[in-house]
């Protein structure tokens, strides 16, 4: 997880960084990647904001789930909102493994996948899904990907926590996370 971290702080994304690592059976790492624009898509180029839709109501809040009955399509919005144009670090991550096989591998990862990203997870044949940060789990692409893992049987775990924001994090607390790691699979192997 600690490289997981380490790899998501090079993400652009302002409001949510994530990133992913890949290890297989002998915990050697497989691939590894973060949020970020396609190849050659210039980070300054394009959008970085959300636009869910434009709120002229006094909440004016601009989040995805606001129900607000005065909400107007936005226009242009692929030219204002990221999500049509980042890749997420889970996909980043299996690129990343130039064809080197996933399957049977386990992914941590610093955010809940996405119901795309899990779709890809399953294709792929991983494993085990190990999370730090479920904040997202609200959202409706959050719970199809809860149903597809749990369809499929494919375990998913949320990481121990340590009492920190995880942008806050010293090579101490990465330390601290490897060490918590080793334990818990000592213990599971005991
Ligand atoms: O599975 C994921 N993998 C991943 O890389 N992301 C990225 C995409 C966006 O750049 C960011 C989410 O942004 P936001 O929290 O503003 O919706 O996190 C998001 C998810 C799931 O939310
Ligand atoms: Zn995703």
């Amino acid at each position: 997880m600690s490289l997981a971290i380490l790899s998501s702080q090079r993400s652009k994304d302002p409001s949510t960084q994530v990133g992913a690592c890949i290890v297989n059976k002998d915990k050697r790492v497989i691939g590894m990647g973060y949020n970020g624009l396609p190849d050659g898509c210039k980070d300054d180029r394009f959008p970085w904001g959300k636009a869910a839709h434009e709120c002229c109501c006094e909440c004016g809040c601009g989040c995805d789930e606001c129900q607000c009955s005065k909400r107007r399509k936005v226009e242009y919005k692929w030219l204002k909102d990221k999500n049509f144009y980042v890749c997420h670090a889970e996909l980043n991550a299996i690129v990343n493994s130039y064809g080197n096989s996933v399957r049977g591998c386990t992914v941590y990862v610093t955010l809940f996948p996405c119901n795309e990203c899990t779709k890809l997870l399953i294709q792929s044949g991983i494993a085990r899904i190990v999370y730090y940060s479920d904040k997202h789990k609200d959202r409706d692409t959050t719970k199809a990907s809860k149903w597809m893992l749990d369809y499929v049987k494919v375990e998913y775990t949320e990481h121990k926590k340590l009492d920190k924001n995880i942008f806050d994090m010293t090579n101490e607390d990465l330390k601290r996370i490897v060490e918590s790691e080793d334990q818990q699979d000592e213990s599971a192997n005991n």
